[in-house]
């Protein structure tokens, strides 16, 4: 009995440390963060290098260094720490609930911009935080409608210019400027700054960005620094269904 018992609180032990470090995984993939993971890497194998050679003061250096740059990570990554947190205790149901409908708003605008070739920018955030990109613009956190999304794009309103990030159902900031992709790569050079925004910031993070051309009416999606086919309003639901639910699983 007294061995059974052990055996399945090992199992849960297991069980926990590995989806802890597997949400944590899927936390850091493609962000800011996965690149100073390898820096810690670097630091620890320098450390144990220094510590099996006996080097003591470099040892020393190295172990004051590790505390302090401890305390550092936790204010730098406040932002990633906080959405981790608020991931694990978030009920499943609702989320799946809240991103369908999110989605459905996101399209019916997009599909009513695009018949009036009204230009439109919308980043949807996913694992990579866009705080700094929402700084760019104004401040919103109002909730998502077809109707808001398209008043902030109509010509001549204050804020048509730019981009709108979403985060969790909810318009974070309009008005926002994207970084624009490089443009040495060849292959997008014809396109416009709202497109190659798009391209640039879907780049530099996991983020989804829909562009509707003010040009041509159309509607496209970049991600991973590429542009898709133009799309119809059915296939950027599914495309935006596959992508948000995905995100969280
Ligand atoms: N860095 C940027 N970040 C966000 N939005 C931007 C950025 N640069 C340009 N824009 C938006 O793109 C608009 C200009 O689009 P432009 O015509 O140059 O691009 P385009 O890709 O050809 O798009 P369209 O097909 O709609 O004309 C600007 O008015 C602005 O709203």
């Amino acid at each position: 009995m007294f061995s059974w018992l052990t055996g399945a609180k090992d199992l849960l032990d297991i069980l926990l440390v590995a989806t802890l470090i597997y949400q944590g995984y899927l936390l850091l993939e493609n962000t800011r963060a996965l690149n100073v993971l390898r820096g810690i890497l670097i630091f620890v194998v320098v450390w144990l290098l220094a510590s099996y050679f006996k080097l003591a003061t470099v040892d020393y250096l190295l172990s004051k260094a590790a505390t302090v740059g401890l305390f550092a990570m936790v204010v730098v990554f406040q932002p990633e720490l906080r959405q981790l947190f608020e991931r694990l205790g978030r009920p499943r149901g609702r989320e799946d609930q809240q991103a369908g409908a999110v989605v459905n708003e996101i399209a019916r605008a997009v599909e009513h911009m695009a018949e009036r070739s009204i230009g439109a920018l919308i980043a949807l955030e996913r694992r990579t935080p866009l705080g700094e990109y929402a700084a760019s613009g104004v401040k919103l956190d109002a909730m998502i409608s077809a109707p808001f999304l398209e008043a902030i794009f109509a010509r001549n309103a204050p804020l048509h210019d730019g981009g709108v990030i979403v985060k969790d159902g909810r318009v974070v900031a309009a008005g926002c400027v994207f970084p624009l992709q490089n443009q040495q790569d060849g292959v997008y050079k014809r396109y416009g700054t709202r497109h190659r925004s798009a391209l640039g910031l879907s780049e530099g993070t996991d983020a989804v960005v829909i562009v509707v051309s003010e040009e041509r009416g159309s509607i496209r999606l970049a991600q991973n620094g590429r542009l898709s086919q133009d799309l119809n309003a059915n296939e950027l639901r599914d495309k935006l269904r596959a992508l948000l639910y995905e995100v969280k699983s």
